[in-house]
C-alpha cells in the first residue's frame, strides 16, 4: 500500500474531545446542557446500534441524551406530535429522527417538521437551502461534513481541485457536492445514469464514493496520487455463520495501491458522522442561547 491510509477515527475522537471541552463551557455559560433527542421507530438491529452509538457519544461529551423509542406501528400523526413537543422544548437543542422510517410514513413530512433551527441531521429544505446559497445558518448533514473535515486536514486548501463525488442523494451526495463547491472546487456529480463513470472518475483529484455498491470503485478508477473517500457502509457475510463484515464502496486494497490518501471501512466516514452530530448540537445549542459560534469545530 502506497498511500496514506486517513484515519477518521482518531480524527473523530479528537473533534470529540473539542467538542466536550465547548459543551462544557456551554453548561458553565447557559446553567443548562445542550441536548439531543433521538427518535426510533421500530426495532431495525442497524439503527438500535447506530443509536445507541450516537447516544453514548452525546453523553461522554457532556451532553443531554433523550431517547424516544416508538414502536413499528406507531403512526405518522403521533410521531408528528413528538417532534412538535421536542420542537417547544427548550431543553432540546437537537432532534435525530433515525432513517430510514417504516414505510407508513413520508419521510419528507417528518423531517418538514422538524423545527430547522433543530435539525442536526441538516436534512430539512431549509438547511438545504442554506447550504446552497452559502448562508452560515445551515445545518449541514453529518457525513458530508465529516468528508470534508477528512480532506482539509489531509489537504488543506481545496480550491481549483477537481472533485467527483458518486451518489446524488439529498443526505449525502448532493450536500457533499454543496460542500466542495463552497470550497472552490470543480464538481462533478455522478450517478447510476453517469456514462463511463471509471473514465470520469479518474479525472479527480478528490473521489468521493456514496453509492452503497461494495467494492464498485477499482483501483483503475483513480487518478494516481487522489485523495478518496469511501462514504460507503455495506455489510456482507463475514467469514463465520452468523457473522458480518463491513465493506466500503472502494475496493480498499487495490485502490491504495494507487491513491494518494484513502478512508477505511470501518474506522473512515463512519466515526466522523457521529463526531458531527455532537458538533451540531453544541452549534445549535449556541445559536438558540444567543450565544456565539463556538470557535475551532
Ligand atoms: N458513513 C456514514 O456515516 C454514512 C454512510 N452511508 C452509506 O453511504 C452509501 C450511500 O448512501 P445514500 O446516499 O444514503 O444512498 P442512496 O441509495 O440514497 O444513494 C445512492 C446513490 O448512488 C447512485 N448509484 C447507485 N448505483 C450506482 C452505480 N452503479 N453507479 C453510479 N452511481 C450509482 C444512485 O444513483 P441514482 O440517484 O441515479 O439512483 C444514488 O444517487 C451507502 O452505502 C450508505 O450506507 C450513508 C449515510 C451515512
Ligand atoms: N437521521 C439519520 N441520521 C444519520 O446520520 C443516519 C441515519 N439517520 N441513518 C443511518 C445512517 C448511517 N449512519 C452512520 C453513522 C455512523 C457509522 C459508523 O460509526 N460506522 C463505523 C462502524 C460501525 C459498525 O461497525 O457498524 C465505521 O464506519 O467505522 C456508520 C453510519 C448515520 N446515518
Amino acid at each position: 500500500m502506497s498511500a496514506r491510509r486517513i484515519d477518521g477515527k482518531a480524527a473523530a475522537a479528537a473533534l470529540r474531545a473539542r467538542v466536550a471541552g465547548l459543551a462544557q463551557s456551554f453548561a458553565a455559560a447557559t446553567g443548562r446542557p445542550a441536548g439531543l433527542a433521538t427518535v426510533l421507530v421500530g426495532e431495525d438491529p442497524a439503527s438500535q446500534v447506530y443509536i445507541r452509538s450516537k447516544r453514548a457519544a452525546t453523553a461522554e461529551a457532556g451532553m443531554r441524551s433523550d431517547h424516544h423509542p416508538l414502536d413499528a406501528g406507531t403512526s405518522e400523526t403521533e410521531l408528528l406530535a413528538l417532534i412538535e413537543r421536542l420542537n417547544a422544548d427548550p431543553a432540546v437543542d437537537g432532534i435525530l429522527v433515525q432513517l430510514p422510517l417504516p414505510a407508513h410514513m413520508d419521510a419528507a413530512r417528518v423531517i418538514a417538521t422538524i423545527d430547522p433551527d433543530k435539525d442536526v441531521d441538516g436534512f430539512h429544505v431549509v438547511n438545504a437551502g442554506r447550504l446552497a446559497v452559502g448562508d452560515p445558518a445551515a445545518l449541514v448533514p453529518c457525513t458530508p461534513l465529516g468528508c470534508l473535515h477528512l480532506l482539509k486536514a489531509e489537504l488543506g486548501d481545496l480550491s481549483g481541485l477537481h472533485a467527483v463525488v458518486i451518489g446524488r442523494s439529498n443526505i449525502v451526495g448532493k450536500p457533499m457536492a454543496m460542500l466542495l463547491l463552497g470550497e472552490s472546487c470543480t464538481v462533478t456529480i455522478a450517478h447510476s445514469r453517469t456514462r463511463d463513470l471509471p473514465a470520469i472518475c479518474r479525472e479527480a483529484d478528490i473521489l468521493v464514493a456514496a453509492v452503497g455498491r461494495p467494492e464498485m470503485v477499482k483501483a483503475d478508477w483513480i487518478k494516481p496520487g487522489a485523495t478518496v473517500i469511501d462514504v460507503g457502509i455495506n455489510r456482507l457475510p463475514g467469514a463465520e455463520p452468523g457473522k458480518s463484515r463491513l465493506v466500503g464502496d472502494v475496493a480498499f486494497a487495490e485502490a491504495a495501491e494507487v491513491a494518494g490518501a484513502i478512508t477505511p471501512v470501518p474506522g473512515g466516514v463512519g466515526p466522523m458522522t457521529i463526531a458531527m452530530l455532537l458538533r451540531n448540537t453544541l452549534v445549535a445549542a449556541h445559536r438558540r442561547a444567543g450565544l456565539p459560534a463556538p470557535e475551532g469545530l
